[in-house]
C-alpha cells in the first residue's frame, strides 16, 4: 500500500522524503539534550558548594539553543511533509477521477453517484493522512522514543532500564487488540457513511418531485432510521476506544510508579546518583509522550489504512473495454459514413439471462437516414448504445467497413455524434457549453451561425449576459427545450460523418422541430451525413429513407414511412396509437 503511495511522488518529493527523514534523526537527538543538560547541571553545577548564576547561564542558554533550533527544523519538516501530501492528494485525486471517467458503464448502475463521491472524498483524505501521520506523527515519534530508550539503557542498570521500558510492548499490545478489534466496525462505519452520502444526492436530485409529491417526512423518516442505525454502531465503537484508552492509562500509570520506586531504591543504594534519578524519570517520560502520541498515530493510521485501501479499489477499477487499444488495422482508414450491424446481440450485465437485442443486421449506406421506431423498453437506446461503444456486445459492428474493436475512443467521437435526449450540460458559461467536446478551434460567427440553425439565437438573446449566461449544473436553469438546443448547436459545429438521434427534439415545441428538421436535412444533403434517428413522434421519421421496427430487442418490420403505416403491424398501431 504505502509502496502504491509512494509511487504518486515526483523525484523531488522522494529526495524530499530523505531530507525529512534526516532532520527527523537530528530533531530526535536535540530532544533528549533537555534531560541530559539537567542532569548535567544537577549533578555538577547544582551539587558545588557555592551555586553561582554565571555557570548556571551557559546551560540554560543551551537547552534554549537546543529546543529553539529543534523547533525551527520542525516546521521545516512539516512545510515539506505538507507539500508532500497535498501532492500525493493531488495526484490521488487525477488518478481516482480518470480511473472512475474509464470505468465501465455497469460500475455506475451499480453504485450511486453520492456514494461514489462521498467514498472518494473521505478516501483523499485518509490517503493524505497517512502520509502525515508517517511522516509528521509517526517518524519523529518513533525517532524520539528511540532516542528516549537510548538514553534510558545508557544510564540505569540493564535490568531497572528493561523493566522501565517494558511499558513499550505492553501499550503497543493493547493498541494492536484495539486495531484488529475494530477494523470490522470501521469498514462498516466507513459503507454506512457512503449509502448516506448516496441517499442524500439521490435526494436532492429528486427535490422537486419530493415536494410535489409531500414525501419530505417520508423521506426524513427513511434518513432518520438509517441515521440511527449509524450512530448507534459508531457508539459501539466510540465505547470500545475509550475502553482501550483507558487500558493504555492505567499501563502507564503502572510503569510510572514502577520507575520511580526503582530508581529511588537505586539512589537510597548509591548505585545512581540523584541527577540520574530526574533525569531517568524525565526520559520516562520523553518516551511515554512519544508512545501516547504512537498509540493514538497507529490506530488513526489503520483508520486511513482502510480509506487508503478503499481509494486503491476506486483506482483499480477495470478499464471499460472501450478503452483497451485498438487491434492493429493494416492502416486502413474507415471509408466514411458507413454503418453496419451483423449478428449483434446483447444482454445488460446486471441480467446477463435476458436478451435485450437479438441478432441484430442492420446496414446503413453513407448519406442514408434511417428512423428507429417501435414500443417503449423493445431496447432502442440499447442499440444505440453499442453503435457509440457504451457496452460490449456479441457479433459486429463496422463503421466504414473498420470493427468497432478496431476504433479507439478518439477515431469514434471524430466520427460518431450522440445527441441523448437529455444532453450532458456543465456548470460554466452557454459558449464553453456549446463548444463541449467540440476539439477544433471554433469562431464566434461558427458558433452563431450553428445557434441560428438549432433555433437558439432567440434564446441567446433573452437570456441575461447571451453567450456568457452562466449555466447552472445539468442545465437547471434551462428548460428542456433550450437543453435539447444547444446539443443540436453542437452538432452543427461538429458536421459528424455519422450523426445519432435519441429523442434528440422531444422537447421542442413542432415549429422549432421541424425548422431544425430541415436544417438537419439540409447538412446531411450538404455533408452526406449518415443518420440514425430514434422517435416516439413517428412524424419526426416521414423522411426517413428506412425505418426499422424493433420489438423484444428485434428488428421486425422495415420500409418506408409511407408504406409502414399502410402494412399491418406495430408501426401501423403506433401510428394509429392503437399499440397494445
Ligand atoms: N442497466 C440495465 N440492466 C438491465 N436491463 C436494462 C438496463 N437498462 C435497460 N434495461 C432494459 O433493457 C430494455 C431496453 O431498454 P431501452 O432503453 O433500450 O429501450 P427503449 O426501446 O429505448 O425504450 P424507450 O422507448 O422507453 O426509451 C428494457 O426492457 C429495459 O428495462
Amino acid at each position: 500500500m504505502l509502496r502504491k503511495l509512494f509511487s504518486f511522488l515526483r523525484p523531488r518529493q522522494k529526495a524530499q522524503f530523505l531530507g525529512v527523514l534526516v532532520i527527523l534523526a537530528l530533531s530526535a537527538g536535540l530532544t533528549q539534550l533537555t534531560p541530559l543538560a539537567i542532569e548535567y547541571l544537577t549533578d555538577h553545577v547544582l551539587a558545588e558548594q557555592s551555586i553561582r548564576f554565571q555557570s548556571v547561564a551557559p546551560i540554560l542558554l543551551f537547552i534554549l539553543c537546543a529546543n529553539v533550533v529543534n523547533e525551527v527544523i520542525k516546521v521545516i519538516r512539516r512545510l515539506m511533509v505538507e507539500d508532500t501530501a497535498t501532492y500525493i492528494e493531488k495526484s490521488a485525486r487525477q488518478r481516482a477521477t480518470e480511473a472512475l471517467l474509464k470505468a465501465p458503464l455497469s460500475y455506475f448502475r451499480a453504485h450511486m453517484t453520492g456514494n461514489i463521491h462521498g467514498r472518494l472524498n473521505r478516501n483523499l483524505e485518509g490517503t493524505s493522512k497517512l502520509i502525515k501521520l508517517l511522516f509528521m506523527d509517526f517518524a519523529p515519534a518513533v525517532a524520539s522514543g528511540m532516542a528516549a530508550v537510548a538514553v534510558i539503557f545508557a544510564k540505569l542498570p540493564l535490568l531497572v532500564a528493561l523493566s522501565v521500558v517494558m511499558v513499550i510492548p505492553v501499550g503497543t499490545l493493547i493498541v494492536l487488540r484495539q486495531i484488529s478489534t475494530q477494523k470490522g466496525i470501521r469498514v462498516e462505519l466507513m459503507e454506512t457513511k457512503a449509502a448516506m452520502d448516496g441517499t442524500m444526492v439521490e435526494l436532492l436530485g429528486g427535490i422537486d418531485t419530493i415536494r410535489v409529491l409531500d414525501s419530505t417526512q417520508r423521506e426524513l423518516g427513511r434518513l432518520e432510521g438509517r441515521s440511527e442505525r449509524l450512530r448507534a454502531k459508531e457508539m459501539k465503537h466510540h465505547t470500545a476506544m475509550a475502553f482501550y484508552d483507558c487500558l493504555k492509562f492505567i499501563n502507564e500509570a503502572v510503569f510510572n510508579v514502577v520507575v520511580i520506586a526503582l530508581t529511588v531504591l537505586l539512589a537510597a543504594g548509591g548505585t545512581i546518583s540523584i541527577g540520574t534519578v530526574l533525569s531517568t524519570y524525565l526520559c520516562f517520560t520523553q518516551l511515554t509522550s512519544p508512545l501516547r502520541e504512537l498509540h493514538r498515530i497507529l490506530d488513526e493510521f489503520s483508520e486511513s489504512m482502510v480509506l487508503a485501501r478503499d481509494y486503491f479499489a476506486i483506482v483499480e477499477l477495470p478499464t471499460d473495454f472501450s478503452y483497451r487499444l485498438p487491434a492493429p488495422r493494416g492502416g486502413t482508414d474507415p471509408a466514411p459514413g458507413e454503418l453496419e450491424l451483423k449478428g449483434v446481440s446483447f444482454s445488460y450485465p446486471e441480467k446477463p439471462e435476458v436478451k435485450t437485442l437479438d441478432h441484430i443486421d442492420l446496414r446503413v449506406e453513407r448519406g442514408k437516414f434511417v428512423g428507429i421506431a417501435g414500443p417503449s423498453g423493445c431496447g432502442k437506446s440499447t442499440l444505440i448504445k453499442l453503435i457509440a461503444k457504451l457496452e460490449p456486445y456479441e457479433g459486429h459492428i463496422t463503421i466504414g467497413g473498420v470493427d468497432l474493436d478496431g476504433l479507439s475512443r478518439a477515431e469514434l467521437a471524430e466520427r460518431v455524434a450522440l445527441v441523448p435526449q437529455s444532453p450532458f450540460l456543465v456548470a460554466d458559461t452557454l459558449y464553453e457549453n456549446i463548444c463541449y467536446g467540440i476539439k477544433r478551434p471554433v469562431s464566434r460567427a461558427e458558433v452563431e451561425e450553428a445557434a441560428r440553425r438549432a433555433c437558439l439565437s432567440q434564446v441567446v438573446e433573452q437570456l441575461a449576459g447571451g453567450y456568457d449566461f452562466q449555466v447552472a449544473e445539468g442545465g437547471g436553469n434551462l428548460s428542456g427545450g433550450q437543453r435539447q438546443r444547444i446539443a443540436l448547436v453542437r452538432i452543427f459545429l461538429r458536421k459528424p460523418e455519422i450523426l445519432i438521434l435519441d429523442e434528440a427534439t422531444s422537447a421542442l415545441d413542432n415549429t422549432t422541430e421541424k425548422y431544425i428538421q430541415t436544417q438537419i436535412e439540409e447538412m446531411q444533403a450538404e455533408q452526406s451525413t449518415t443518420i440514425l434517428s430514434i422517435a416516439h413522434r413517428l412524424t419526426t421519421l416521414e423522411h426517413c429513407d428506412e425505418i426499422i421496427v424493433m420489438d423484444r430487442g428485434e428488428i421486425v418490420q422495415r420500409g418506408s414511412f409511407h408504406a409502414l403505416k399502410e402494412t399491418p403491424g406495430i408501426f401501423r398501431d403506433m401510428h394509429r396509437g392503437v399499440l397494445k
